[in-house]
């Protein structure tokens, strides 16, 4: 218990702590005022059954005297309108601390959501290899919602009402010890006792709904991402099923969570109109008339109708609570997470970016003896690596699939961080300093493009603010990408059109184009293309290698490929094999030299 509110409590910053320790002032304002309003019904009710206490009560005697009232009747009025009042002051004062609780939980909702999605955005590439997306989805928008909603809000409630429920019970056992202490063994009891038995029961399900919840994620991201598979395959109804079972579990639990909190509810107002009964019918039994404890029923009818949804609420927000134990854990693991390079990048994107080295391109780059293994690989993907790429040059780097290209790549672009061996850029090793002025010096096209449902502006202008877009630039890179005559001529919308989720709307070749374009529009100075024309037919592809030709002149660039056509003209190329750089030379001196080299690239022309 004192571990989850330790882990709890780390999700809030100093200033955080201080506005709960606000809210907590407030509570206790409202807890007291709630405590006033039940009391002020024991001398409202007295006075209306014996209006001489008017003279008889000091207090009243002195207000009644003190302001003059003329008779009894009227002095009835007035305490009726004060009573009236005390309840609405009680209530406003409520109101207002349930908006600024609520207020501050669903900023803070709000502050978490954010902050986990910047932790992740910040993550190393990494990070992601290991993680599935929609995983990482449902933690952002929904467990942290359900932390707020059920941790925080309930956590909140469970304070809020334990202090009122104090607060009435103190005051009933100063106006009736005996009968308050039956009231409290049996309500207190039938809560405590239920709580105990259902405490473990909804740990389980609170754990089996968080599991259920990752695969319902997983599985709708499964049949959207994959819907052509799923739909050529016939296997609509087994992700259907899938989804259906995880869905059917979460709710179940969901369900059996809220069923178990509503429990007492139901026996607990059977007992509060059982024990009035009884007490009324005592008595009369025993006084022969109840004309004397009116008030004193009225109070505890009063404080019973108070008390019993604050115990209520108190139990519903310990099973919520409970129930959403998992979900604290998970948030506070997520959060707790550490990383090398992110520690580093968090700290430089919180004190602006002045720490940044900045870093030119003039020389070359060089990798020097470079090993990389994935992580719970077995074996690393690359192997000693050592490449030169001097500026201005066009490098191309070929090899069976598998052997290690992408990967190779991706250290170059300081996505992933090699075990040993540096990368070093006119000499100066990359860094975690220096990395970012690296990566924005590269323009890269992957095999895989990614494309948002958006605009070609902005698929092509990717990241920018609309009102920063260079329109001419968007175009002249569309145009290098040999893509600026189709959008403008068979286009109704031109640069307008929108492509559609993960640019359904478009070919294979016409989304590697902008993508191209894309990575053309920030003018690197290195251009990195990783199998970039792959899905080209040959006179595209043509077209657009002699483009980037005639921008070689003032670009470097880097090209993986399987078609040797598209690294025909580069100055060097580099022949992998199993993670290892096992040729290096250009096109026509490893035709000539290297009988793997020639096969080849006869087998893929
Ligand atoms: N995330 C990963 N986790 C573990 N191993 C990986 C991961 N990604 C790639 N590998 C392994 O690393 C090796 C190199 O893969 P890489 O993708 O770099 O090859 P490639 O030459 O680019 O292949 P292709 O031409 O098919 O794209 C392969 O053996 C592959 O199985």
């Amino acid at each position: 218990m004192y571990g989850d509110f330790k882990k709890l409590l780390s999700l809030f910053n100093r200033k955080e702590r201080l506005q709960i320790a606000g809210i907590m002032f407030l509570v206790f304002i409202m807890a007291l005022s709630q405590t006033i309003g039940v009391v002020s019904v024991l001398p409202f009710m007295d006075l209306l059954m014996n209006p001489e206490m008017v003279q008889e009560n000091e207090i009243m005697n002195w207000v009644y005297t003190t302001f003059a009232f003329e008779d009894t009747m009227s002095f009835l009025y007035f305490a009726g309108i004060a009573m009236f009042l005390i309840i609405l002051i009680t209530n406003a004062i409520s109101i207002f601390t349930v908006w600024v609780k609520n207020k501050f939980i669903w900023r803070k909702s709000h502050k978490l959501a954010m902050d986990l999605l910047s932790k992740y955005t910040y993550s190393p590439y990494t990070f992601f290899i290991q993680h599935n997306s929609s995983d990482l989805t449902k933690n952002v928008v929904q467990e942290v919602k359900q932390l707020s909603k059920y941790i925080l809000r309930y956590g909140a409630d469970l304070l809020t009402h334990s202090l009122i429920a104090v607060f009435i019970i103190v005051t009933m056992f100063i106006v009736n010890p005996i009968i308050s202490f039956f009231a409290l063994v049996v309500m207190g009891g039938l809560y405590g006792a239920i709580y105990l038995y259902v405490r473990m029961k909804l740990k389980i399900a609170g754990d089996k709904r968080l599991k259920a919840n990752e695969y319902r994620y997983k599985y709708v991201s499964e049949i959207f991402n994959g819907i052509k598979d799923v739909k050529i395959n016939d296997r609509e109804e087994y992700f259907l099923d899938k989804f259906r079972e995880n869905s059917l579990k979460e709710a179940d639990n969901r369900a059996y969570s809220k069923a178990v909190g509503r429990i007492p509810r139901y026996l607990l107002e059977v007992l509060v109109f059982g024990g009035i009964m009884i007490l009324t019918l005592y008595f009369m039994t025993m006084q022969g008339t109840i004309h004397d404890v009116i008030p004193i029923l009225s109070f505890f009818a009063f404080a019973a109708l108070r008390l019993r949804p604050s115990l209520d609420k108190v139990f519903r927000s310990a099973t919520k609570v409970r129930f959403n134990k998992s979900v604290l854990d998970l948030i506070h693991e997520e959060f707790n997470r550490e990383f090398e390079e992110q520690k580093h990048r968090m700290v430089r994107a919180v004190n602006s970016s002045d720490s940044e080295e900045s870093l030119m391109f003039e020389d070359k780059l060089e990798l020097d003896n470079i090993t990389f293994t994935y992580p719970r690989a077995d074996r690393p993907a690359i192997r000693g690596v050592n490449l030169e790429v001097d500026k201005y040059e066009s490098v191309g780097i070929v090899g069976e699939t598998g052997a290690g290209k992408t990967t190779l790549v991706d250290i170059i672009l300081g996505l992933l961080k090699p075990q040993s061996g540096d990368i070093k850029v006119d000499g100066l090793p990359l860094t975690g300093d220096n990395i970012e002025a690296w990566q924005s010096m590269i323009g890269y096209v992957p095999q895989e493009i990614f494309i948002t449902d958006d605009t070609i502006i902005n698929n092509i202008a990717f990241g920018v603010d609309e009102e920063d877009i260079d329109i001419e630039q968007v175009k002249k890179a569309a145009k290098i990408a040999s893509i600026h005559e189709f959008i403008e001529g068979e286009l109704e919308k031109s640069y307008k059109t929108v492509l559609g989720e993960r640019g359904v709307c478009f070919s294979g070749g016409q989304r590697q184009r902008i993508g191209l374009a894309r990575a053309l529009y920030f003018d690197p100075e290195v251009l990195v293309l990783d199998e970039a024309t792959n899905s080209l037919d040959n006179r595209t592809q043509q077209q657009i290698i002699q483009s980037l030709s005639e921008i070689t002149e003032i670009k470097t660039l880097i090209t993986i490929a399987h078609r040797f056509k598209t690294v025909e003209n580069c100055d060097r190329l580099y022949m992998m094999d199993k993670g290892r750089i096992v040729a290096e030379g250009s096109y026509e001196e490893l035709l000539q030299n290297n009988v793997a080299f020639r096969s080849l690239a006869k087998a893929n022309r």
